[in-house]
């Protein structure tokens, strides 16, 4: 699967354009605040209604326009195409388009085009919250396990309706009982997925990464949100008073977490930022190379700022697994010259200049 044609416009700094994308490697190369980034925030709205540079997108939208407006031509593995559109105005309406029909939801975008993103914020997949790493991992399970959806929806309605009761006092055991069964059977359902996914994750990873960096103690274990030994239900219970007087339920696959160690430390405090870069590349590839393998859905690689934090030999191992993974990616960098090798003969590579907003083909190899 990949964007054979990109139009933007009124993104940004960006001139309204048509990109006519290679299906393998895109470099969009420029000055620093030229446009690149930008190219891959459209792509992104695309995928996921959503920036990736701020929670609102109304700066987003080139200043003095009304709206903004992203369309892609999709062409898949197997011959067919779709065509995606969104649009967003500044009185907040978001359209979708799927194929001239309007679409219902983000989530209709999210399954059609699977989107990996590597750039400065990705450091928070290792130093954040847990809840990044959730995301990371439901990303995987959302995109491998159909069922994972409706279990993961269940499990906010239930979760919601108990932490209301618990913020209100409501102490009639029956209805808390009721919302626990609901809980407790969707939240075994998504523990389930999500353990089936990381046994699948773990040795691609390890694989991925071994051909990265030299790190063999670093070590990736799932946590599922509660104790090992108990039953959630059990858990619940022991907890109840706490969470009463908490307002809200502290166990369940909503603390889930996926943990990076070296040893008994937690990698962010060991790596240099460099391999820390590296680490969290290694877990994206794993996932784009499991997801193709579970759907032969490939999923399209935004690297922001490719070269930085690397050195030259990093940089080249990175290369070539992406080109391994013969997904679309789009990388942006300053200097051109330092993203010209570490791509295998035959891999179309295509470049684009970006100059104050204005985007221009610039070369094409194989
Ligand atoms: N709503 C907007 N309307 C017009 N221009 C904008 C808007 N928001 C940001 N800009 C400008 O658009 C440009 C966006 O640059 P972008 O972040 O895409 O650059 P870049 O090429 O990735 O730079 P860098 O190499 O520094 O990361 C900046 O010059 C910024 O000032």
């Amino acid at each position: 699967m990949a964007i054979s044609q990109l139009q933007i416009t009124g993104i940004r700094n960006l001139q309204p354009v048509t990109l006519h994308a290679s299906a393998r490697i895109n470099i969009l190369h420029g000055d620093n605040g030229s446009g690149k980034t930008s190219v891959l925030e459209a792509i992104h709205l695309l995928a996921m209604a959503r920036s990736f540079r701020s929670t609102r997108l109304q700066p987003m939208i080139q200043h003095e326009r009304a709206s903004c407006t992203v369309f892609a031509q999709i062409e898949h593995t197997d011959g067919s195409q779709t065509s995606l559109g969104i649009s967003r105005d500044r009185q907040s309406e978001l359209r979708i388009r799927i194929n001239g029909q309007n679409a219902r939801s983000a989530a209709q975008l999210a399954q059609l085009l699977p989107l990996q993103l590597i750039n400065p914020d990705s450091f928070r997949l290792l130093e954040g919250a847990p809840k990044m790493r959730r995301q990371f991992l439901d990303w995987g399970v959302f995109h491998v396990e159909h069922q994972f959806i409706s279990a993961w929806q269940r499990l906010q309605t239930s979760l919601k309706q108990r932490n209301s009761y618990l913020r209100h006092g409501i102490m009639d055991s029956s209805i808390i009982a009721a919302w626990d069964h609901e809980l407790c059977l969707a939240s075994n359902e998504i523990d389930q997925l999500r353990r089936a996914y990381i046994t699948q994750l773990k040795p691609v990873f390890e694989k991925t990464l071994a051909k990265l960096l030299n790190l063999p103690s670093l070590t990736l274990s799932y946590f599922r949100g509660w104790d090992k030994n108990s039953d959630l239900q059990e858990v619940l219970d022991r907890n109840l008073e706490r969470d009463k007087a908490l307002g809200y339920t502290q166990a369940g696959p909503q603390r889930a977490d996926l943990r990076v160690r070296i040893e008994k430390n937690n990698a962010v405090d060991i790596l240099s930022r460099g391999q820390q870069k590296l680490v969290i590349c290694a877990l994206r590839i794993a996932q784009g190379y499991l997801l193709s393998q579970a759907r032969r859905n490939e999923c399209i690689y935004l690297v922001d700022d490719l070269p930085s934090e690397l050195d030259e030999q990093h940089r080249s191992a990175l290369c070539q697994l992406l080109d391994e993974l013969e997904c679309q990616v789009f990388i942006t960098c300053v200097d051109k010259q330092l993203m010209s090798s570490g791509w295998r003969t035959d891999t179309p590579v295509s470049l684009f200049h970006v100059e104050q907003g204005q985007i221009t083909p610039s070369g094409v190899t194989a």
